[in-house]
């Protein structure tokens, strides 16, 4: 990632990473990684964890280098502990296999210089169990896991020792809480020496109640990092929102997209599982391309979709969340809760995506807290970016039974929440103005597409995907470490079954764009959309450099 930055609000530019005393084989991986000032989180917790061994628990926004703030204090210190034999010393949790592979490529990164002094083992990847326990045996001084690998590991295996552990990290960890990771911990605690000799790190970008129980449990006094609020003259995201009803969602996005209105990447989030599957068919009718990330599809697959979709392969992601978060004094359903155990939930949360120019929320998470982490993976690594949120009114909603989805009856009470938090974190949710009269042209042959696709489509849709994954999964298994060249020609982002032949949906003729655009179709992106009469309708002239959505210009 040599180049890259984080968002200029999080840099800390009073200071180097010289400044900290790092081992040079450290210094030499970060220079590498092209950081040239520490993030603000990143010099409160190095300086925390080195000088003063403290514990640590972190709040801070998303994308502002929480990863690298507990990876390079445990790289050091292991660096400079330079012990004769090797022993496990750290532990880093997380929730999901994705951040697992996250989080191990990157402390490879880290410790790129270090030879064999350091050896890092996801125990989330693929191999084979007795591969693993080889691993385990060859004492890596890191291990990345989620909590229920790490507890079937230490019953199955007397093998791992974790009672010299120096480094505990519990990365996410309102989501591990969340969603019934608590057993795992608790049960951890058997095998660890809390609170002797032993720094913690709890990091997440939003923080819930529960992880007040686990600080009792697992710090010592911590410090408490709370680097939420940056400059806010200075925001690189710009959020809005547009309000609508659940069928003019299938409208607006076909317009969106097959006018080419955001510039860049989008990742787009839906709610639920058929809903992507709803939405990829749909947009297939128009030639547009998508590829789905869920928790359905084989991990590998996710694995490989988001590496791909990180190295622009693909310029439009349907990401499936179902993790349904609920604010605080929402009561969260029971039977909700245990699905969300039983789903690999979050396939997105923490994930490092690159240069993302527009999250967009197709359907509206269900939490404040949610939106934070679905719109953090914009505006990351130093871009600026957009977020685009459609929300049902509550009068429209149910009108349309096959467009409908449950959660977005509270779409509107979910938006004032929103905007609330938002506001606190110092940014603005703009409505999105526009001519919906302009969108009207465009009607029919969203109806024509919508019809095509079929709850029997869906289905269909769903299996050959699962099975084509799964074959793509096996290769991918093989080929990962071997022929990493091989991996390009397996493409998440083929059509589905084919629900209908629909070639006059995919060219828009003439007729239908709007003035403007007509006979140069290059010019379809300076299309006027908004209406120029409306208050509030044009965006300013000088947005338009940040402003991924484009203007509309006669
Ligand atoms: N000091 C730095 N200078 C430049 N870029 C950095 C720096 N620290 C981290 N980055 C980069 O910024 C991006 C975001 O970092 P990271 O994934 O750690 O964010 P995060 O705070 O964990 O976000 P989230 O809460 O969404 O998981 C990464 O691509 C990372 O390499």
């Amino acid at each position: 990632m040599s180049g890259v930055a984080v968002t200029q609000d999080y840099v800390d530019d009073s200071i180097t990473f010289d400044s900290f005393n790092l081992d040079p084989r450290l210094l030499q991986a970060i220079n590498k990684l092209g950081y040239e000032n520490p993030t603000l989180i990143q010099t409160q917790a190095i300086k925390l964890s080195l000088e003063e061994k403290k514990d640590i628990i972190a709040k801070a926004s998303t994308g502002s280098g929480k990863t690298a703030a507990y990876c390079i204090p445990i790289v050091q210190s292991i660096l400079a502990a330079n012990l004769s034999e090797s022993q496990i010393q750290s532990v880093v949790l997380v929730p999901t296999k994705e951040l697992a592979k996250q989080v191990y490529d990157y402390l490879n990164q880290l410790t790129i210089y270090c030879g064999k002094n350091i050896k890092v083992l996801n125990l989330n990847d693929n191999a084979s169990e007795q591969v693993q326990l080889s691993l385990i045996d060859e004492l890596p001084e890191i291990v990345v896991a989620t909590p229920s690998r790490l507890v079937t590991i230490l019953e199955k295996n007397k093998r791992l020792d974790l009672t010299k552990l120096k480094y505990l990290v519990v990365d996410e960890v309102d989501l591990i809480l969340s969603y019934g990771h608590e057993d795992d911990l608790n049960t951890l605690t058997n095998y660890l020496n809390l609170k002797q000799n032993m720094q913690v790190f709890l990091m997440s970008a939003t923080l819930n109640d529960e992880v007040n129980s686990l600080k009792e449990t697992f710090c010592n006094k911590p410090a408490i990092l709370k680097l939420q609020d940056v400059d806010k003259e200075n925001k690189n995201l710009v959020q809005y929102y547009i309000k609508t009803n659940d069928f003019d969602k299938f409208l607006l996005i076909y317009v969106i997209l097959k006018l080419n209105l955001i510039k860049g990447k989008i990742l787009l989030f839906v709610n639920d599982l058929d809903r992507g599957y709803r939405l990829k068919l749909f947009l297939q009718n128009f030639g547009i391309k998508s590829c789905l990330l869920n928790s359905e599809l084989p991990v590998n697959s996710r694995l490989h979709i988001v590496e791909e979709f990180n190295k622009n392969v693909y310029n439009l992601l349907i990401a499936t969340d179902e993790s349904n978060e609920y604010d605080e004094g929402e009561e969260q359903d029971k039977k909700q809760k245990k699905n969300n155990n039983a789903t690999e939930y979050g396939v997105s949360r923490g994930v490092d995506f690159k240069n993302v120019a527009c999250v967009l929320n197709f359907d509206l998470p269900t939490s404040s807290k949610a939106y934070i982490h679905r719109v953090g993976r914009t505006a990351r690594g130093g871009k600026s970016g957009m977020a685009l949120s459609f929300v049902v009114l509550q009068k429209e909603w149910g009108k349309h039974k096959i467009a409908t989805l449950p959660s977005a009856k509270k779409d509107e009470k979910v938006l004032t929440k929103i905007e609330k938090t938002q506001t606190k974190l110092g940014y603005e949710l703009k409505p999105y103005q526009f001519d919906i009269q302009q969108l009207e042209n465009f009607r029919y042959r969203m109806e024509d597409a919508f019809r095509s696709v079929t709850k029997t489509s869906i289905r269909e849709a769903r299996l050959k995907e699962i099975k084509m994954e799964l074959v793509t999964s096996e290769r991918l298994k093989r080929h990962f470490e071997e022929n990493p060249q091989d991996l390009a020609t397996l493409r998440h982002d083929k059509d589905l079954s084919k629900v209908r032949t629909d070639n006059h949906l995919k060219r828009i003729p003439d007729y239908l764009l709007p003035k403007g655009a007509r006979k140069d179709p290059k010019k379809i992106g300076f299309v006027p959309f908004n209406n120029p009469h409306k208050k509030g309708g044009r965006v300013r002239k000088n947005k338009r450099k940040v402003d991924p959505l484009k203007k509309f210009k006669k």
